[in-house]
């Protein structure tokens, strides 16, 4: 034999699953009934076949390519089977009456030449319990064949070799003339099946019963002499071990010899005997009675269980016997009977040491590979940016650019962010404080962590930062910040490039807070009550702003003098920017919230120029107005006028150690000019929001269905505004990377229901807008139109001509003008052409047609249907032009 063939895994796609696949039969079985055929020839020469257990069809494929045309070929099965040419198929249960009437209904009072069986019970119980109802089925199909098969029919079925196997043999022996067990190539050697041709039916006017009934077949002639079983014994043993719950009858009684009910057996003889499962499946009880068995005993493997499960092993489930046989194989380990090959548990353990160690590595490995990417993506933007630096440089060099085009360039967020450490975070804030101001930076020290905040490291934290978690998750954090920086370089770019992308974000800053109020109470309150809303949104983040950069100050006490310098001269920077703004500077104590709030928020309003321009160190001192205390307790406007740019003592001695990472970028918004930008966009953002609202009105369902149900009263503006607030709207936010937010504003909205109404209505809209008529139709009406006006005037012309003549009666020329108006009224119709067809009378006629008054035109009939068909088809083309 050569290598045991596997049922399961890739051993189970062989090359007859292949060949299968290839031929185009629906099961690798096929292949068995065609080896059987080629070697018993049943096929070609039979007129009618029935196949039972047929499913999915492979037999039935074989048996319909082999048999001549013209036979019939019966498919029975439990589960359906898809249709195949020139076979008919039913779903049944072979063992039941329906199944046979169901046969004799298609078969009439035909006989079968052939009746195949290749029926298999469901899979899944234990092996032994298999087998038999394999050997029922069989039999029950011996039964089905018995009934329809013809005098010298054959029948082929499939049977396991198991102890029913003789029985069987007997039976078929009883009805056939020839009766062969045979194992085709294709029935893999690990499968216990074999199938059993029986050939030359005797077709008995008489069948005794008995011979169909598993009871009695399995009981009475298992025990045949010359026939038995010989494993029988080993059998029931294997049912008792594997099977406990189904006891089997022991149809064999006795062994010779052994009359004793209870059997009792050393633990030494379970462990020594070579078969261990017919011992447990044989004795009821297994003592310790000897030295050396009482010492295992003691072992550790022998667990109390155990022992407990020895005393009966008649009362044991299935799960004790395999504790028992795997005690056995430890103590027999042990004691050196067996090779110990403990591959299982040594392997598990192994495994699970990995796997601890994969959850580490794996992470390792992620945050590397991030590293990496983040390194190669900085260095190029790095590259880039060196580029267009030394670019700018040579053209400043040449005079072909002004300084404020450099430091666009020098504060390029890819060039700060790239030329330190990616993961220095430090940097990253930096970084993060010259591109989106205090608020935003404060926002992120939230997020990281209160201790980050406090960017010089003490001693003690500079040892906690030696601690790997920590070193981790700042470097994750860094990552995070760097990506947050990044993407809002690439949202910077946007907006400078997109006029559109600036109305988009100016729009969602108003959406943004509207999310607190639901749907604005727009008549309820007047404008100034709007504004103060909208500024009290602002009023809460300057708060906000204010009070992680005044976190931030205090944590940067130790500032150093450099830092201090570069304070005083923002300072005078700042003075001198008031200055020059003094006309402007009543507005801008007026806007301080909204020119805060823009702070806060990404500045959209500024040019990448601009910011550049004011992110420039002479204007660092700017900070201070937001950081200023004063502020933070309120904006109180007798302050901010006391204060126009300097900062009290108190507060420059808290804003000193501000140093130069933290930018002022978001003071510059506090200068007039910005805060008047400001307002400016704001007002044409309106502005488009109205034309906006103008051109398309109630565009979407959402707002025609409440507009409806406003208009219907079905609800109130309360219930709107009420409904307004929706677990979209008050999610917190705090943390998240803004890609995130704005990814997530995308596509996280409340659904607003829609009715169907509401649809009906916006589709008869569309429909109206359809049945417009297009230009050239319009046009068209209106020359008409313009014709007929015409014809009108001409005949008011003439009118007037007869209405001046004078002789003619009044009452002639009301009728000459009532003639001419209704000329010139009506329509012009067109001549009309009577078609004659020649042919009947009109065959071959010359001159006028008999009864045909007017213009009129001999066509044949062909030409009337082309002449026809020829306007039909002028008419599609203009249409399908038109459209
Ligand atoms: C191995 S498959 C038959 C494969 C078939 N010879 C072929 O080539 O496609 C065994 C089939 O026996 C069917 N079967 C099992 N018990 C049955 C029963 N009592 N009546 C009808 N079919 C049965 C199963 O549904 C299953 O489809």
């Amino acid at each position: 034999m050569g290598k045991a063939q596997k049922k399961t895994g890739k051993g189970r796609l062989d090359k007859y699953y292949k060949l299968a696949k290839e031929q185009g039969y629906r099961a690798r079985s096929a292949f068995k009934l065609i080896q059987l055929n080629k070697k018993y020839s049943f096929l070609e020469s039979a007129r009618c076949c029935i196949d039972l257990c047929a499913a999915p069809g492979g037999w039935l494929q074989v048996a319909s390519k082999y048999m001549p045309v013209n036979s019939v070929i019966v498919g029975v099965d439990l589960v359906p089977i898809k249709p195949i040419p020139r076979v008919v198929t039913f779903a049944a249960d072979i063992t039941t009456p329906q199944c046979r009437n169901l046969i004799r209904g298609e078969l009439k009072d035909w006989k079968a030449d052939v009746v195949l069986h290749d029926g298999a019970p469901n899979v899944g119980s234990a092996w032994v319990q298999d087998a038999y109802s394999q050997a029922e089925l069989v039999l029950m199909s011996m039964k089905l064949a018995a009934d329809f098969l013809v005098k010298g029919g054959t029948f082929v079925t499939k049977v396991f070799r198991s102890t029913d196997y003789n029985n069987l043999m007997w039976v078929f022996n009883q009805l056939f003339g020839k009766v062969e067990a045979t194992k085709p190539p294709s029935s893999r050697n690990v499968s216990a099946e074999i199938f059993v041709v029986c050939r030359n039916f005797l077709a008995p006017k008489v069948i005794d019963p008995k011979f169909f009934d598993p009871k009695h077949v399995f009981k009475e002639l298992g025990s045949a002499p010359g026939e038995g079983d010989k494993g029988s014994d080993s059998k029931n043993f294997q049912a008792n071990v594997f099977q406990p719950e189904k006891k089997r009858r022991n149809r064999d009684g006795y062994d010779e010899g052994d009359y004793i009910l209870f059997k009792k057996a050393s633990a030494a003889e379970f462990i020594r005997s070579q078969d261990p499962i017919a011992f447990l499946g044989s004795v009821h009880q297994i003592t310790f009675t000897t030295d050396e068995e009482k010492e295992w005993l003691q072992l550790d493997i022998t667990k109390p269980d155990i022992v407990a499960n020895c005393e009966d092993l008649k009362v044991l489930g299935k799960s004790d016997f395999k504790t028992l046989l795997k005690w056995r194989t430890a103590l027999r380990e042990e004691l050196g009977l067996e090779v110990k090959i403990k591959p299982t548990e040594e392997l598990t353990e192994a495994v699970e040491v990995t796997e601890v160690l994969d959850d580490e590595t794996e992470i390792q490995n992620e945050l590397e590979r991030l590293n990496a990417e983040a390194a190669a993506r900085t260095k190029r933007e790095r590259r880039r940016a060196n580029e267009i630096k030394t670019r700018t440089i040579q053209r400043m060099q040449l005079q072909m650019t002004t300084p404020m085009d450099i430091g666009m360039e020098v504060t390029d967020a890819t060039l700060r962010y790239g030329q330190d450490d990616v993961f220095d975070l430090d940097n990253a804030h930096r970084a993060m404080r010259s591109k989106r101001g205090a608020a935003r930076l404060a926002e992120e020290d939230d997020a990281e962590s209160e201790d980050d905040a406090d960017a010089p490291p003490s001693d003690e934290e500079e040892d906690d930062a030696t601690d790997e978690e920590e070193l981790r998750e700042r470097k994750v954090a860094g990552l995070e910040a760097e990506l947050d920086g990044l993407y809002d370089a690439y949202r910077d770019r946007l907006r400078e490039r997109d006029a559109k992308f600036r109305v988009k974000e100016s729009r969602k800053k108003n959406k943004h807070r509207e999310e607190w109020h639901g749907i604005q109470e727009k008549g309820s309150d007047d404008e100034d009550d709007d504004e103060e809303e909208s500024e009290e949104g602002g009023w809460e983040k300057v708060q906000e702003a204010k009070e992680r950069a005044g976190e931030d100050s205090g944590s940067d006490d130790d500032s150093d003098e450099e830092d201090e310098e570069q304070v005083t001269s923002a300072v005078a920077s700042r003075k001198r920017h008031a200055d020059e703004d003094a006309d402007n500077d009543t507005r801008s104590r007026k806007r301080p919230r909204v020119a805060v709030l823009e702070e806060a928020l990404p500045n959209p309003q500024l040019s990448r120029a601009a910011q550049v321009w004011f992110s420039q160190d002479c204007f660092a001192g700017a900070d201070l107005d937001v950081d200023d205390e004063e502020h933070e307790e309120e904006i109180d406007e007798e302050v901010v006028e006391d204060e126009p740019a300097v900062p009290s003592q108190e507060n420059a001695g808290h804003e000193a150690p501000l140093s130069e990472d933290e930018d002022d970028f978001e003071v510059v918004p506090q200068q007039p000019d910005d805060v008047e930008m400001w307002d400016v966009e704001d007002e044409n953002e309106d502005e488009l929001k109205q034309a906006h609202i103008r051109k398309h009105g109630l565009i979407t369902p959402e707002a025609v269905t409440i507009a409806q149900q406003l208009v219907n009263r079905e609800k109130t503006r309360t219930q709107l505004i009420n409904e307004g607030f929706n677990r979209y709207s008050l999610n917190a936010k705090d943390g998240l990377p803004s890609w995130f937010l704005d990814d997530e504003e995308k596509h996280y909205k409340a659904n607003v229901p829609v009715t169907k109404e509401a649809i009906a209505a916006l589709r008869a809209k569309m429909r109206a807008l359809d049945a417009r008529p297009i230009k050239k139709v319009a046009e068209a009406k209106a020359r008409k139109k313009l014709r007929a006006a015409q014809q009108l005037e001409k005949a008011m012309k003439k009118a007037e001509g007869v209405n001046e003549t004078s002789d003619m009666t009044e009452r002639e020329k009301a009728k000459q003008i009532e003639k001419l108006m209704q000329r010139g009224m009506a329509k012009k119709q067109k001549k009309e052409v009577k078609v004659v067809v020649a042919k009947g009378a009109h065959k071959g006629l010359k001159g006028r047609p008999k009864g045909v008054k007017g213009r009129y035109m001999m066509v044949d009939a062909r030409m009337k249907k082309e002449v026809r068909a020829r306007k039909r088809q002028e008419r599609a083309n203009k249409k399908r032009k038109r459209n």
